[in-house]
């Protein structure tokens, strides 16, 4: 019997596979038999791929207490009898972030606040730039800062240091800040599922370097930004998160570019957040996210 009063430690269960019959008896089966407590489940089965995606939090109790290897490592039986994609976090691990960012601050300082605040339990491993305009906000911050300035002789170079440091601080998450360089299809295969982009458009809209130009041209009365995976595809990554703001007539393309700056801030955030929360699934060239 678990006694919730004596709570060990809290883990988020994340499972995707072939929607079958007995997946959600097997997971409460397999967390029930070891004294967990379910604190929430959401699931969804998607008829159209035929996938099954379900995230589940849960605590172990004093009175079985388990490591989170022990937990990976019992419930692989399980994963295996429905070929299930899956992993078990620590709730309390603070995953470590990698950002990069060009020379527009907003996002990165957004997303720096919010971790100094802890809204955003991340640790921010370092900050990646083709610029140095902001070298001198990152270094007060006590977080190191590489200027990779790059063209097409160095793209390569540049893009191999950018992964040794990726691997050498242990960053699990890249959140590109608006970083304005496209990477190669090598790069974002090495980092896929795991590099966020933040593009300052609706999507699908307009697409590339200047979209407020292009929305400013076609009159629109709706502005956004999009969070989303990188892919190889550019602006075509699984969306994770999209905020709109109403504009008018009168907003002029830096009217525009201001007002996009507050919807690029959230979207990313909350992108952030979510995959960080173990929130997100691929579903193809969607995701899931369970808010
Ligand atoms: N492989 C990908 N790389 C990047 C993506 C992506 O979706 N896939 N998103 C961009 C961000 N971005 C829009 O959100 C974007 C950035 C830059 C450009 C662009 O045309 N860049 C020019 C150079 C512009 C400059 O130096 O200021 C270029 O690279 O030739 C388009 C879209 C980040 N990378």
């Amino acid at each position: 019997m678990n006694d919730k009063q004596s709570v060990q430690e809290s883990f988020i269960l994340m499972v995707s596979c072939k929607g079958l019959c007995g997946i959600v008896a097997a997971i409460g089966n397999f967390l029930a038999d070891r004294g967990c407590y379910i604190t929430s489940m959401s699931q969804f089965d998607d008829v159209e791929s035929d996938r099954y995606f379900s995230r589940v939090t849960f605590t172990t109790s004093a009175h079985h207490p388990a490591s989170l290897d022990e937990l990976k490592d019992a419930f692989k039986a399980t994963a295996a009898s429905f070929e299930m994609d899956w992993d078990i976090y620590d709730a309390a691990e603070r995953p470590k972030v990698l950002l990069m960012v060009s020379k527009f601050d907003h996002c990165l300082q957004d997303l720096f606040y919010r971790q100094k605040t802890g809204e955003l339990k991340i640790d921010i491993t370092a900050v990646v730039s083709n610029h140095e305009d902001l070298r001198e906000f990152v270094e007060s911050n006590d977080v190191p800062f590489h200027y990779l300035p790059v063209n097409p002789e160095n793209k390569a170079a540049q893009e191999n240091k950018l992964l040794e440091i990726v691997d050498s601080t242990k960053s699990e998450l890249v959140v590109l800040a608006r970083y304005m360089q496209i990477l190669s299809n090598d790069l974002c295969r090495k980092l896929s599922g795991r590099a966020i982009n933040i593009h300052h458009s609706f999507l699908p809209g307009f697409k590339g370097a200047k979209p407020y130009h292009q929305a400013f041209d076609r009159g629109v009365k709706l502005i956004g930004a999009t969070a989303h995976y990188v892919t190889a595809d550019l602006d075509e990554g699984p969306i994770i998160e999209q905020v709109v703001e109403r504009v008018d007539h009168a907003f002029m393309p830096d009217d525009l570019v201001a007002a996009g700056r507050d919807s690029e801030r959230l979207a990313l955030a909350k992108a952030v957040r979510f995959h960080i929360e173990r929130r997100v699934f691929m579903n193809g060239h969607r995701t899931v996210v369970f808010k």
